[in-house]
Protein backbone atom coordinates (compact mmCIF):
# COMPACT_ATOMS: atom_id res chain seq x y z
CA UNK A 1 0.00 0.00 0.00
CA UNK A 2 1.61 3.57 -1.03
CA UNK A 3 -0.15 6.65 -0.67
CA UNK A 4 0.56 9.69 -3.11
CA UNK A 5 3.09 11.52 -1.31
CA UNK A 6 5.20 8.28 -1.21
CA UNK A 7 4.59 7.42 -4.74
CA UNK A 8 6.23 11.05 -5.47
CA UNK A 9 8.99 9.66 -3.22
CA UNK A 10 9.63 6.92 -4.92
CA UNK A 11 9.05 8.18 -8.25
CA UNK A 12 11.40 10.61 -8.09
CA UNK A 13 14.11 8.22 -6.67
CA UNK A 14 13.93 6.40 -9.77
CA UNK A 15 14.61 9.05 -11.55
CA UNK A 16 17.91 9.52 -9.50
CA UNK A 17 18.50 5.83 -10.27
CA UNK A 18 18.03 6.28 -14.07
CA UNK A 19 14.51 5.70 -14.89
CA UNK A 20 13.29 8.59 -15.89
CA UNK A 21 9.46 9.38 -15.48
CA UNK A 22 8.77 8.81 -19.20
CA UNK A 23 9.74 5.72 -19.51
CA UNK A 24 7.45 4.75 -16.15
CA UNK A 25 4.44 6.59 -18.30
CA UNK A 26 5.62 4.22 -20.97
CA UNK A 27 5.03 1.39 -19.21
CA UNK A 28 2.15 2.45 -17.25
CA UNK A 29 0.45 3.12 -20.53
CA UNK A 30 1.32 -0.49 -21.83
CA UNK A 31 0.02 -1.85 -18.39
CA UNK A 32 -3.64 0.04 -18.94
CA UNK A 33 -4.00 -1.27 -22.47
CA UNK A 34 -3.13 -4.77 -21.50
CA UNK A 35 -6.05 -4.69 -18.96
CA UNK A 36 -8.36 -3.18 -21.82
CA UNK A 37 -7.30 -6.12 -23.52
CA UNK A 38 -8.46 -8.46 -21.45
CA UNK A 39 -11.53 -6.89 -21.04
CA UNK A 40 -12.57 -6.55 -25.07
CA UNK A 41 -11.64 -8.32 -27.83
CA UNK A 42 -9.59 -6.75 -30.63
CA UNK A 43 -12.06 -4.57 -32.84
CA UNK A 44 -14.12 -3.03 -29.89
CA UNK A 45 -14.61 0.43 -29.66
CA UNK A 46 -12.60 2.13 -26.68
CA UNK A 47 -13.04 5.74 -25.15
CA UNK A 48 -10.31 6.84 -23.56
CA UNK A 49 -11.33 10.45 -21.31
CA UNK A 50 -7.96 12.11 -20.14
CA UNK A 51 -7.20 14.75 -17.82
CA UNK A 52 -4.60 17.26 -18.66
CA UNK A 53 -1.96 15.86 -16.16
CA UNK A 54 0.18 12.46 -16.04
CA UNK A 55 -2.87 10.46 -15.49
CA UNK A 56 -4.20 11.71 -18.65
CA UNK A 57 -0.80 10.95 -20.18
CA UNK A 58 -0.82 7.23 -19.47
CA UNK A 59 -3.89 6.87 -21.60
CA UNK A 60 -2.24 8.79 -24.69
CA UNK A 61 0.19 5.92 -23.85
CA UNK A 62 -1.89 3.47 -23.58
CA UNK A 63 -3.73 4.65 -27.55
CA UNK A 64 -0.81 3.33 -28.90
CA UNK A 65 -0.48 0.25 -27.67
CA UNK A 66 -4.36 -0.79 -28.73
CA UNK A 67 -3.66 -0.45 -32.77
CA UNK A 68 -6.20 -3.57 -32.97
CA UNK A 69 -8.79 -1.22 -31.61
CA UNK A 70 -11.38 1.29 -32.73
CA UNK A 71 -10.01 3.88 -30.23
CA UNK A 72 -11.38 7.76 -29.43
CA UNK A 73 -9.41 10.05 -27.07
CA UNK A 74 -10.98 12.73 -25.77
CA UNK A 75 -8.94 15.47 -23.71
CA UNK A 76 -10.52 17.27 -21.17
CA UNK A 77 -9.30 21.47 -21.78
CA UNK A 78 -7.24 22.98 -23.93
CA UNK A 79 -3.66 20.71 -25.84
CA UNK A 80 -1.79 23.93 -24.06
CA UNK A 81 -3.02 23.56 -21.31
CA UNK A 82 -1.88 20.03 -20.40
CA UNK A 83 0.23 20.22 -17.24
CA UNK A 84 3.35 18.28 -17.82
CA UNK A 85 6.00 18.13 -20.93
CA UNK A 86 6.04 14.59 -21.01
CA UNK A 87 2.18 14.29 -21.08
CA UNK A 88 2.20 16.65 -23.84
CA UNK A 89 4.84 14.81 -26.13
CA UNK A 90 2.50 11.41 -25.52
CA UNK A 91 -0.62 13.85 -26.99
CA UNK A 92 1.57 15.23 -29.89
CA UNK A 93 2.69 11.37 -30.87
CA UNK A 94 -0.89 10.60 -31.16
CA UNK A 95 -1.66 13.08 -33.74
CA UNK A 96 1.27 11.88 -35.48
CA UNK A 97 0.33 8.87 -35.50
CA UNK A 98 -3.17 9.60 -36.37
CA UNK A 99 -4.98 8.41 -33.97
CA UNK A 100 -8.23 9.80 -33.65
CA UNK A 101 -7.73 12.45 -30.84
CA UNK A 102 -10.56 15.15 -29.73
CA UNK A 103 -10.67 18.16 -27.68
CA UNK A 104 -13.71 18.76 -25.11
CA UNK A 105 -13.69 22.40 -24.41
CA UNK A 106 -17.35 22.40 -23.25
CA UNK A 107 -17.64 19.35 -20.43
CA UNK A 108 -21.54 19.39 -21.42
CA UNK A 109 -20.40 18.57 -24.83
CA UNK A 110 -18.45 15.10 -24.07
CA UNK A 111 -20.12 12.59 -26.82
CA UNK A 112 -18.61 9.52 -25.68
CA UNK A 113 -21.27 7.66 -28.19
CA UNK A 114 -21.53 3.97 -27.32
CA UNK A 115 -18.24 2.80 -26.83
CA UNK A 116 -17.20 -0.94 -26.02
CA UNK A 117 -15.11 0.28 -22.79
CA UNK A 118 -14.46 3.30 -21.08
CA UNK A 119 -10.98 4.42 -20.37
CA UNK A 120 -11.23 6.71 -17.13
CA UNK A 121 -7.76 8.42 -17.25
CA UNK A 122 -9.00 12.22 -16.13
CA UNK A 123 -7.13 12.28 -12.60
CA UNK A 124 -4.79 9.94 -10.54
CA UNK A 125 -2.61 10.86 -7.53
CA UNK A 126 -2.54 14.25 -8.30
CA UNK A 127 -6.51 14.95 -7.59
CA UNK A 128 -6.98 17.40 -4.44
CA UNK A 129 -10.61 18.27 -2.96
CA UNK A 130 -13.60 17.30 -5.19
CA UNK A 131 -14.10 16.93 -8.87
CA UNK A 132 -14.05 20.41 -10.54
CA UNK A 133 -15.26 20.93 -13.89
CA UNK A 134 -15.28 19.88 -16.97
CA UNK A 135 -14.37 16.60 -15.16
CA UNK A 136 -17.23 16.27 -12.95
CA UNK A 137 -19.57 16.19 -15.76
CA UNK A 138 -17.48 14.15 -17.44
CA UNK A 139 -17.73 12.08 -14.52
CA UNK A 140 -21.77 11.64 -14.86
CA UNK A 141 -20.86 11.06 -18.54
CA UNK A 142 -18.78 8.00 -17.67
CA UNK A 143 -21.49 6.44 -14.98
CA UNK A 144 -24.16 6.52 -17.68
CA UNK A 145 -22.20 4.72 -20.19
CA UNK A 146 -24.23 1.09 -20.61
CA UNK A 147 -20.42 -0.51 -20.97
CA UNK A 148 -17.94 -1.51 -18.44
CA UNK A 149 -15.54 1.89 -17.16
CA UNK A 150 -11.68 0.59 -16.45
CA UNK A 151 -9.96 3.52 -14.07
CA UNK A 152 -6.37 4.34 -14.63
CA UNK A 153 -4.32 4.57 -11.34
CA UNK A 154 -7.07 5.25 -9.30
CA UNK A 155 -10.84 6.34 -10.30
CA UNK A 156 -10.97 9.90 -10.73
CA UNK A 157 -12.49 11.82 -7.35
CA UNK A 158 -11.48 9.35 -5.33
CA UNK A 159 -8.27 10.53 -2.90
CA UNK A 160 -5.46 8.69 -3.83
CA UNK A 161 -4.40 8.92 -0.14
CA UNK A 162 -7.85 8.12 2.14
CA UNK A 163 -9.63 6.33 -0.86
CA UNK A 164 -12.67 8.77 0.12
CA UNK A 165 -14.55 11.27 -1.90
CA UNK A 166 -15.49 14.24 -1.72
CA UNK A 167 -18.30 14.64 -4.52
CA UNK A 168 -18.77 12.33 -7.21
CA UNK A 169 -16.18 9.44 -8.57
CA UNK A 170 -15.90 7.71 -11.28
CA UNK A 171 -17.49 4.10 -10.85
CA UNK A 172 -15.14 1.62 -12.11
CA UNK A 173 -15.73 -1.67 -13.10
CA UNK A 174 -11.77 -2.40 -13.26
CA UNK A 175 -8.93 -0.78 -12.26
CA UNK A 176 -5.17 -0.93 -12.59
CA UNK A 177 -3.11 0.91 -10.25
CA UNK A 178 0.71 1.24 -10.66
CA UNK A 179 3.32 0.01 -9.01
CA UNK A 180 1.57 -0.62 -5.77
CA UNK A 181 -1.99 -0.53 -4.27
CA UNK A 182 -3.60 2.47 -3.35
CA UNK A 183 -5.43 3.07 -0.08
CA UNK A 184 -9.06 2.28 -0.48
CA UNK A 185 -8.77 0.92 -3.65
CA UNK A 186 -9.79 -2.59 -1.83
CA UNK A 187 -12.76 -1.26 -0.34
CA UNK A 188 -14.38 0.17 -4.01
CA UNK A 189 -16.82 -2.27 -6.11
CA UNK A 190 -14.08 -2.74 -8.45
CA UNK A 191 -11.66 -4.88 -9.78
CA UNK A 192 -8.22 -3.95 -8.82
CA UNK A 193 -5.08 -5.03 -10.58
CA UNK A 194 -1.21 -4.03 -9.79
CA UNK A 195 0.73 -3.07 -12.71
CA UNK A 196 4.27 -3.48 -12.18
CA UNK A 197 5.53 -0.20 -14.41
CA UNK A 198 9.42 -0.86 -13.63
CA UNK A 199 10.39 1.10 -10.70
CA UNK A 200 13.24 -0.64 -9.28
CA UNK A 201 13.38 -1.79 -5.71
CA UNK A 202 16.14 -0.12 -4.91
CA UNK A 203 13.99 3.73 -5.65
CA UNK A 204 12.49 2.40 -2.23
CA UNK A 205 15.08 0.90 -0.20
CA UNK A 206 17.95 3.49 -1.02
CA UNK A 207 17.94 6.75 0.19
CA UNK A 208 17.43 9.12 -2.68
CA UNK A 209 17.31 12.56 -3.74
CA UNK A 210 13.08 12.15 -3.80
CA UNK A 211 13.32 11.53 -0.19
CA UNK A 212 13.89 15.19 0.21
CA UNK A 213 10.36 15.89 -1.21
CA UNK A 214 8.80 14.85 2.49
CA UNK A 215 10.66 18.44 3.38
CA UNK A 216 8.51 21.18 2.38
CA UNK A 217 8.46 24.42 3.10
CA UNK A 218 5.41 26.10 3.46
CA UNK A 219 5.56 30.03 2.71
CA UNK A 220 3.25 31.21 5.44
CA UNK A 221 5.62 29.61 8.11
CA UNK A 222 6.88 31.45 11.38
CA UNK A 223 9.92 31.55 13.23
CA UNK A 224 9.90 28.00 15.48
CA UNK A 225 7.64 26.14 12.62
CA UNK A 226 10.84 24.51 11.82
CA UNK A 227 12.33 23.30 14.68
CA UNK A 228 14.04 24.03 17.77
CA UNK A 229 16.98 21.69 18.41
CA UNK A 230 19.05 21.56 22.31
CA UNK A 231 22.66 20.04 21.85
CA UNK A 232 23.91 18.71 24.99
CA UNK A 233 26.96 17.93 25.05
CA UNK A 234 30.66 19.62 26.00
CA UNK A 235 32.44 19.50 29.01
CA UNK A 236 35.99 17.58 27.38
CA UNK A 237 35.66 18.62 24.21
CA UNK A 238 33.49 22.19 22.85
CA UNK A 239 33.87 21.69 18.73
CA UNK A 240 31.38 19.23 19.09
CA UNK A 241 28.24 20.66 20.22
CA UNK A 242 29.25 23.40 18.43
CA UNK A 243 29.03 21.45 15.20
CA UNK A 244 25.92 19.54 15.78
CA UNK A 245 24.02 23.23 16.88
CA UNK A 246 25.11 24.69 13.81
CA UNK A 247 24.43 21.81 11.33
CA UNK A 248 20.77 21.94 12.43
CA UNK A 249 20.40 25.59 11.95
CA UNK A 250 22.16 24.65 8.39
CA UNK A 251 19.66 21.97 7.26
CA UNK A 252 16.46 23.83 8.24
CA UNK A 253 16.17 24.21 11.88
CA UNK A 254 15.22 27.70 12.95
CA UNK A 255 17.00 27.82 16.81
CA UNK A 256 19.70 25.63 18.02
CA UNK A 257 20.64 25.79 21.52
CA UNK A 258 24.03 24.20 23.08
CA UNK A 259 23.53 22.89 26.78
CA UNK A 260 27.28 22.55 27.86
CA UNK A 261 29.07 22.85 31.20
CA UNK A 262 29.39 27.07 32.44
CA UNK A 263 33.13 26.21 32.17
CA UNK A 264 33.23 25.74 28.71
CA UNK A 265 30.60 27.91 27.98
CA UNK A 266 32.37 31.46 26.47
CA UNK A 267 34.29 28.87 24.04
CA UNK A 268 31.29 27.29 22.50
CA UNK A 269 29.93 30.46 22.37
CA UNK A 270 33.00 31.46 20.44
CA UNK A 271 32.44 29.29 17.84
CA UNK A 272 29.70 31.02 16.43
CA UNK A 273 27.06 34.30 17.24
CA UNK A 274 23.72 31.88 15.86
CA UNK A 275 24.01 29.44 18.77
CA UNK A 276 22.15 30.02 22.04
CA UNK A 277 24.15 28.98 24.80
CA UNK A 278 22.89 27.28 27.90
CA UNK A 279 25.19 27.27 30.97
CA UNK A 280 24.77 24.28 33.15
CA UNK A 281 26.71 24.17 36.84
CA UNK A 282 29.96 22.12 36.71
CA UNK A 283 32.97 20.62 34.67
CA UNK A 284 30.74 17.95 33.42
CA UNK A 285 27.33 17.81 32.37
CA UNK A 286 26.56 15.50 35.90
CA UNK A 287 22.87 14.49 38.08
CA UNK A 288 22.66 17.97 39.40
CA UNK A 289 21.54 19.12 36.27
CA UNK A 290 18.84 16.92 34.96
CA UNK A 291 15.85 19.49 36.37
CA UNK A 292 17.62 22.50 34.27
CA UNK A 293 18.16 20.86 31.14
CA UNK A 294 14.22 19.02 31.16
CA UNK A 295 12.90 23.01 31.35
CA UNK A 296 14.77 23.80 28.71
CA UNK A 297 14.13 20.54 26.75
CA UNK A 298 10.42 21.10 27.28
CA UNK A 299 10.37 24.01 25.01
CA UNK A 300 12.37 22.34 21.93
CA UNK A 301 10.86 20.02 19.50
CA UNK A 302 14.63 17.82 19.44
CA UNK A 303 17.63 17.21 22.04
CA UNK A 304 20.66 15.68 20.75
CA UNK A 305 22.78 14.03 23.17
CA UNK A 306 26.50 13.30 22.93
CA UNK A 307 28.70 15.30 20.71
CA UNK A 308 31.64 16.01 22.97
CA UNK A 309 29.87 15.13 26.36
CA UNK A 310 32.86 12.52 26.84
CA UNK A 311 32.50 9.24 28.83
CA UNK A 312 32.60 9.98 32.33
CA UNK A 313 30.17 8.32 34.31
CA UNK A 314 28.70 10.77 36.21
CA UNK A 315 27.53 12.45 32.67
CA UNK A 316 26.34 9.33 31.21
CA UNK A 317 23.77 8.93 35.11
CA UNK A 318 22.74 12.55 34.25
CA UNK A 319 22.21 11.05 30.68
CA UNK A 320 20.18 8.19 31.84
CA UNK A 321 18.50 10.51 34.17
CA UNK A 322 17.12 12.63 31.76
CA UNK A 323 16.16 10.37 29.61
CA UNK A 324 13.63 8.60 32.42
CA UNK A 325 12.38 11.57 32.71
CA UNK A 326 11.79 12.83 28.74
CA UNK A 327 8.65 11.91 26.52
CA UNK A 328 9.71 14.07 23.25
CA UNK A 329 12.01 12.95 20.63
CA UNK A 330 15.97 12.96 20.97
CA UNK A 331 18.94 11.71 18.93
CA UNK A 332 21.36 10.16 20.90
CA UNK A 333 24.87 9.83 20.07
CA UNK A 334 28.83 9.07 20.60
CA UNK A 335 29.12 8.15 24.37
CA UNK A 336 25.73 9.33 25.52
CA UNK A 337 24.97 5.72 23.29
CA UNK A 338 25.81 3.40 26.13
CA UNK A 339 22.73 4.87 27.80
CA UNK A 340 20.29 3.61 25.58
CA UNK A 341 19.87 -0.52 25.99
CA UNK A 342 18.94 0.28 29.57
CA UNK A 343 17.20 2.94 29.79
CA UNK A 344 13.50 3.25 30.71
CA UNK A 345 12.25 6.02 29.11
CA UNK A 346 9.08 6.88 26.79
CA UNK A 347 11.61 9.57 24.74
CA UNK A 348 11.59 8.31 20.92
CA UNK A 349 14.72 8.03 20.40
CA UNK A 350 16.87 8.18 17.04
CA UNK A 351 20.63 6.85 17.75
CA UNK A 352 23.63 7.10 15.26
CA UNK A 353 26.17 4.73 16.39
CA UNK A 354 29.37 3.79 14.01
CA UNK A 355 29.36 -0.22 13.73
CA UNK A 356 31.98 -0.31 16.94
CA UNK A 357 29.31 1.70 18.79
CA UNK A 358 26.65 -0.63 17.81
CA UNK A 359 28.26 -3.68 18.80
CA UNK A 360 29.18 -1.93 22.47
CA UNK A 361 25.19 -1.42 22.43
CA UNK A 362 24.72 -5.47 21.87
CA UNK A 363 24.10 -5.03 18.50
CA UNK A 364 25.53 -7.35 15.86
CA UNK A 365 27.19 -6.36 11.76
CA UNK A 366 27.95 -7.74 8.67
CA UNK A 367 30.12 -6.61 5.72
CA UNK A 368 27.71 -7.17 3.40
CA UNK A 369 24.76 -4.20 3.11
CA UNK A 370 22.01 -6.68 2.99
CA UNK A 371 23.07 -8.72 6.06
CA UNK A 372 23.64 -5.42 7.84
CA UNK A 373 20.19 -4.26 7.23
CA UNK A 374 18.20 -7.45 8.73
CA UNK A 375 20.51 -7.01 12.15
CA UNK A 376 20.22 -3.91 11.99
CA UNK A 377 16.20 -4.26 11.36
CA UNK A 378 15.74 -6.84 14.37
CA UNK A 379 18.47 -4.60 16.88
CA UNK A 380 16.10 -1.58 16.39
CA UNK A 381 13.38 -3.96 16.85
CA UNK A 382 14.57 -5.18 20.00
CA UNK A 383 15.42 -1.68 21.39
CA UNK A 384 11.97 -0.43 20.23
CA UNK A 385 14.29 2.40 19.03
CA UNK A 386 15.54 3.98 15.29
CA UNK A 387 19.00 3.09 14.75
CA UNK A 388 21.33 5.23 11.96
CA UNK A 389 23.96 2.70 11.81
CA UNK A 390 26.86 4.68 9.78
CA UNK A 391 29.48 3.09 7.34
CA UNK A 392 29.94 2.40 3.62
CA UNK A 393 26.50 2.32 3.78
CA UNK A 394 24.85 3.59 6.27
CA UNK A 395 21.57 1.59 7.21
CA UNK A 396 18.60 3.06 9.13
CA UNK A 397 15.82 1.40 10.87
CA UNK A 398 12.82 1.97 12.88
CA UNK A 399 12.65 -2.08 13.21
CA UNK A 400 9.95 -2.74 10.94
CA UNK A 401 11.08 -0.44 7.99
CA UNK A 402 14.47 0.00 6.56
CA UNK A 403 16.40 1.73 4.31
CA UNK A 404 20.05 2.14 3.15
CA UNK A 405 22.33 5.25 2.34
CA UNK A 406 25.07 5.33 -0.06
CA UNK A 407 26.39 9.26 0.13
CA UNK A 408 29.45 10.03 1.33
CA UNK A 409 33.45 8.98 0.73
CA UNK A 410 35.97 7.98 2.53
CA UNK A 411 36.65 11.35 3.14
CA UNK A 412 34.30 11.53 5.82
CA UNK A 413 36.62 9.40 8.20
CA UNK A 414 37.77 12.56 9.75
CA UNK A 415 36.95 13.94 13.19
CA UNK A 416 33.48 15.95 13.61
CA UNK A 417 31.55 14.33 10.65
CA UNK A 418 29.64 12.27 13.01
CA UNK A 419 28.76 15.40 15.55
CA UNK A 420 27.61 17.48 11.99
CA UNK A 421 25.50 14.28 11.01
CA UNK A 422 23.56 13.99 14.51
CA UNK A 423 22.84 18.05 14.48
CA UNK A 424 21.16 17.22 10.61
CA UNK A 425 19.14 14.36 11.96
CA UNK A 426 18.02 16.61 15.11
CA UNK A 427 16.99 19.26 13.01
CA UNK A 428 15.10 16.73 10.38
CA UNK A 429 13.37 14.89 13.58
CA UNK A 430 11.82 18.24 15.14
CA UNK A 431 9.93 17.87 11.46
CA UNK A 432 9.47 14.80 10.53
CA UNK A 433 8.96 10.53 11.69
CA UNK A 434 11.97 9.53 13.31
CA UNK A 435 12.54 6.94 10.14
CA UNK A 436 12.32 9.74 7.59
CA UNK A 437 14.52 11.86 10.02
CA UNK A 438 17.61 9.85 10.11
CA UNK A 439 17.36 8.57 6.45
CA UNK A 440 17.17 12.05 5.07
CA UNK A 441 20.30 12.98 8.40
CA UNK A 442 22.19 10.42 6.80
CA UNK A 443 21.61 10.81 2.40
CA UNK A 444 21.87 15.04 3.34
CA UNK A 445 25.30 14.99 5.31
CA UNK A 446 26.86 12.16 3.17
CA UNK A 447 25.27 14.12 0.37
CA UNK A 448 26.90 17.48 1.64
CA UNK A 449 30.33 15.48 1.74
CA UNK A 450 30.21 14.38 -1.68
CA UNK A 451 29.64 18.31 -2.70
CA UNK A 452 32.32 18.98 -0.91
CA UNK A 453 35.02 16.61 -2.04
CA UNK A 454 33.36 17.10 -5.55
CA UNK A 455 34.48 21.19 -5.41
CA UNK A 456 37.48 20.58 -3.34
CA UNK A 457 39.39 17.26 -3.37
CA UNK A 458 40.06 15.17 0.07
CA UNK A 459 41.30 16.90 2.54
CA UNK A 460 37.78 17.93 4.20
CA UNK A 461 37.18 18.80 7.46
CA UNK A 462 34.01 18.83 9.55
CA UNK A 463 33.26 22.44 9.51
CA UNK A 464 33.40 21.93 5.70
CA UNK A 465 29.93 20.36 5.66
CA UNK A 466 28.19 23.19 7.44
CA UNK A 467 28.90 25.14 4.29
CA UNK A 468 27.71 22.26 1.89
CA UNK A 469 24.37 21.44 3.67
CA UNK A 470 21.74 23.60 2.52
CA UNK A 471 23.10 22.68 -1.30
CA UNK A 472 22.90 19.12 -0.19
CA UNK A 473 19.24 19.45 0.91
CA UNK A 474 17.91 22.62 -1.67
CA UNK A 475 20.04 22.99 -4.32
CA UNK A 476 18.53 22.20 -7.85
CA UNK A 477 21.38 21.28 -9.12
CA UNK A 478 22.32 18.22 -6.98
CA UNK A 479 21.19 15.36 -9.13
N1 LIG B 1 5.59 7.26 -10.41
C1 LIG B 1 4.54 7.98 -10.68
O1 LIG B 1 4.12 8.79 -9.86
C2 LIG B 1 3.87 7.77 -11.98
C3 LIG B 1 2.68 8.39 -12.25
N2 LIG B 1 2.02 8.17 -13.38
C4 LIG B 1 0.66 8.70 -13.56
O2 LIG B 1 0.62 10.04 -13.17
C5 LIG B 1 -0.50 10.24 -12.32
C6 LIG B 1 -0.25 11.43 -11.47
O3 LIG B 1 -0.06 12.51 -12.37
P1 LIG B 1 -0.13 14.04 -11.92
O4 LIG B 1 0.67 14.22 -10.72
O5 LIG B 1 0.16 14.83 -13.13
O6 LIG B 1 -1.63 14.20 -11.46
P2 LIG B 1 -3.01 13.88 -12.15
O7 LIG B 1 -2.87 13.57 -13.58
O8 LIG B 1 -3.70 12.89 -11.28
O9 LIG B 1 -3.80 15.26 -11.97
C7 LIG B 1 -3.16 16.49 -12.10
C8 LIG B 1 -4.09 17.50 -12.75
O10 LIG B 1 -5.36 17.49 -12.15
C9 LIG B 1 -5.78 18.80 -11.78
N3 LIG B 1 -6.67 18.63 -10.63
C10 LIG B 1 -6.32 18.35 -9.35
N4 LIG B 1 -7.41 18.21 -8.58
C11 LIG B 1 -8.49 18.38 -9.39
C12 LIG B 1 -9.89 18.36 -9.16
N5 LIG B 1 -10.40 18.13 -7.95
N6 LIG B 1 -10.72 18.58 -10.21
C13 LIG B 1 -10.22 18.82 -11.43
N7 LIG B 1 -8.88 18.87 -11.71
C14 LIG B 1 -8.02 18.65 -10.69
C15 LIG B 1 -4.50 19.52 -11.55
O11 LIG B 1 -4.69 20.90 -11.73
C16 LIG B 1 -3.58 18.89 -12.60
O12 LIG B 1 -3.73 19.51 -13.85
C17 LIG B 1 -0.67 8.94 -11.59
O13 LIG B 1 -1.94 8.76 -11.08
C18 LIG B 1 -0.37 7.96 -12.72
O14 LIG B 1 -1.51 7.72 -13.47
C19 LIG B 1 2.56 7.33 -14.44
O15 LIG B 1 2.59 8.08 -15.62
C20 LIG B 1 3.97 6.89 -14.27
C21 LIG B 1 4.54 6.88 -12.93
K1 LIG C 1 -8.11 7.88 -13.27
Amino acid sequence: MISSTEMAVVDENAEALGVPRKQLMESSGNAAARAVREIADPGASVALVCGRGNNGGDAFVAARFLSAYDVTVHLLGRPETISTEIARENWVALERAEIDRRTVEDSTAIDLATPDIVVDAMLGTGVTGALREPEATAAETINAADCPVLAVDVPSGIDADTGEREGIAVEADRVVTFHDEKPGLRDLDADVTVGDIGIPDAAERFVERGDLRRLSRDSNAHKGDFGRVLVVGGGPYTGAPALAAQAALRSGADLAYVACPETVAREVQGYSENLIVEPLAGERLDSSNVQQLLAVASRMDCVVFGPGLGDATKSLDAVEAFLEAFAGTAVVDADALQVVPNVETEATLVCTPHQGELESMGGTTAADPDDRAELVESFAAELDVTLLVKGAYDVISDGTRTRLNRTGNPGMTVGGTGDVLAGVTGAMACVLDPIHAAAIGAYTNGRAGDIVVEDNGYGLVATDLLGALSAALWSESVA
